[in-house]
């Protein structure tokens, strides 16, 4: 079987979140499948950047090629890279106009991009001849491309067997923009209805890919149900709930390669689950780094995250000053909203001994925390998957989470009774519910210190690997499959 993926971000090329950890991780383990995967993604600035860094080459295959159907003379190359660590072949899509802004979300016009990306993507498959059964596509940036493959390539005999996916990573965001971008695709007006790509007399990508795919799927089984009600469906739930019986859930796995504690490159010690006292360790060396007072004994809670409203912050912040009266350091990495990245500047000057506020994108920095901090904050307002608890149960940092989307399919209530759970959490989205929760950890941490151990073990013992996930990816591909009747 033969698939093209295709997305924004794909680590280590580009990341800027969760995305990017996915799409450079899934298309490994299905090749391991037996799927034939080739990535696509645009040529940002930052992957000829990050190249030393990561050890990869990139370099150019063909140039000077048009985009079909869009109402643009820009151009555009194609490079040739191979993800590291396998041998997954990845394209780019180049462009020096669209795709050369420092930052992956910023560039000149964000909607003329993603369409730029998705209509050379069908020109650079036909190009290449890549001859896909599936083409694979990731949020709202790629979301048109099963819109371009329905409606102007419908008759091209090229696609006439390619069936599209579209996994949806974050609901919350959706590309939406101005109705006169859709004669700037070249896409027909036919498509700017309710049961198309109109949403409040505005154009959404994504909810065009939603319409338009094939299947669909989420990265966690609970999110699958939650994005079908008004709560979690973002203004989507009623076109969701249209196609729940081509709507899926599959929990994202983590790279068990990349991320083992026990081969980290990037952390100060490496260790595993039969030598946890090489932990604290690297606990003492983060302090010790981050300017905050050495203690093997004190609890380290580390958060690190995109800094917006999904991720529950404004819990945190309301009880920041309530956290401060326990025996605590809290690690802080995150980048985003200003007001999130003032408020945690502001605690740390109030408490320097007991925050370290640290608004920068590190990777380095995130690995030594997920295994120097004993506990792992993840208050979430809403969790599609969330990588976050797993990253931190793996190093054996015990998360704390709210029971939402993904962190309630991966993250179990300890009981101290079965000795069962890897984390604790709760339901309700209320700041008191935090605390309780973080005062919860904390008296395991502090007065039960065997049940502590246990409850390490048991989140280091806990499959996140993506193996598993792989393989409900290729029956998905056969369920799209069955859709264009193959
Ligand atoms: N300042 C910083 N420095 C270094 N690393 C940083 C960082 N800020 C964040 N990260 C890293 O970015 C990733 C975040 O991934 P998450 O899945 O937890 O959330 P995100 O909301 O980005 O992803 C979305 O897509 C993913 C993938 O499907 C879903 O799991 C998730 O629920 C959904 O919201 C982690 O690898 C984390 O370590």
């Amino acid at each position: 079987m033969k698939v093209v993926f295709v997305s924004y971000e794909v680590f280590p090329f580009a990341k800027v979140g969760g995305l990017a950890d996915v799409a450079g991780t899934l298309p490994k383990y299905l090749k391991k499948h037996g799927v034939d995967v080739t990535i696509v993604m645009p040529k940002h600035r930052i992957v000829e950047k990050n190249a030393e860094k990561f050890g990869y080459e990139i370099k150019k295959v063909a140039e000077g090629l048009s985009v079909s159907h869009v109402k643009t003379d820009q151009k555009f190359d194609i490079y040739e890279s191979v993800l590291p660590g396998s041998d997954v072949k990845t394209y780019f899509v180049a462009n020096d106009y669209y795709f050369s802004a420092e930052d992956v979300y910023a560039g000149p016009d964000l909607g003329e991009q993603a369409i730029f990306f998705c209509a050379a993507t069908l020109d650079l498959v036909k190009h290449l001849d890549l001859k896909p059964d599936i083409v694979h596509v990731n949020d709202w940036q790629t979301a048109l491309i099963p819109v371009y493959l329905k409606t102007v390539y419908r008759d091209d005999p090229y696609f006439s067997r390619t069936a599209t996916v579209l996994t949806i990573h974050n609901l919350g965001y959706q590309g939406v923009f101005d109705p006169k971008y859709l004669s700037f695709a070249g896409l027909p007006d036919y498509v700017f209805t309710i049961d198309g790509l109109e949403f409040y007399r505005q154009l959404n990508f994504l909810k065009g890919g939603i319409v338009f795919s094939d299947v669909i799927n989420t990265v966690s089984p609970t999110y699958a149900e939650e994005i079908q009600t008004e709560e979690y469906g973002e203004k989507l739930e009623g076109v969701l709930r249209m196609r729940s019986k081509d709507l899926y859930g599959i929990l994202n796995g983590i790279d068990y390669e990349l991320y083992n504690p026990a081969t980290d490159r990037y952390i100060y010690v490496n260790y595993d689950v039969n030598r946890l006292e090489l932990k604290w360790e690297n606990k003492v060396k983060l302090q010790e780094e981050l300017g905050l007072p050495v203690n093997k004994e004190t609890a380290v809670a580390g958060l690190i995250s995109r800094l917006v409203p999904q991720k529950g912050l404004d819990l945190l912040v309301d009880v920041m000053d309530y956290l401060m009266l326990f025996d605590l350091q809290i690690v802080v990495l995150g980048t985003g909203d200003e007001q999130y990245e003032n408020a945690f500047r502001k605690f740390q000057e109030r408490y320097p001994d007991k925050v370290s506020a640290n608004i920068k994108f590190d990777v380095e920095l995130a690995q030594k925390i997920y295994a120097g901090a004993d506990i792992f904050l993840m208050p979430s307002r809403y969790e599609p998957c969330g990588l976050g608890q797993m990253f931190s149960m793996r190093y054996g940092t015990i998360p704390v989470v709210r029971y939402t989307g993904g962190l309630a399919d991966t993250v179990k209530e300890y009981d101290p009774q079965s000795m069962e759970g890897t984390g604790f959490g709760f339901k309700k989205y209320d700041s008191a519910h935090l605390l309780k929760a973080v005062s919860k950890a904390l008296h395991f941490y502090y007065r039960e210190k065997d049940h502590w151990r246990r409850i390490m073990t048991n989140a280091m013992n806990t499959d996140l690997s993506w193996d598993r996930s792989a393989k409900e990816y290729v029956d998905l591909y056969k369920k799209a499959l069955a859709k264009v009747g193959r």
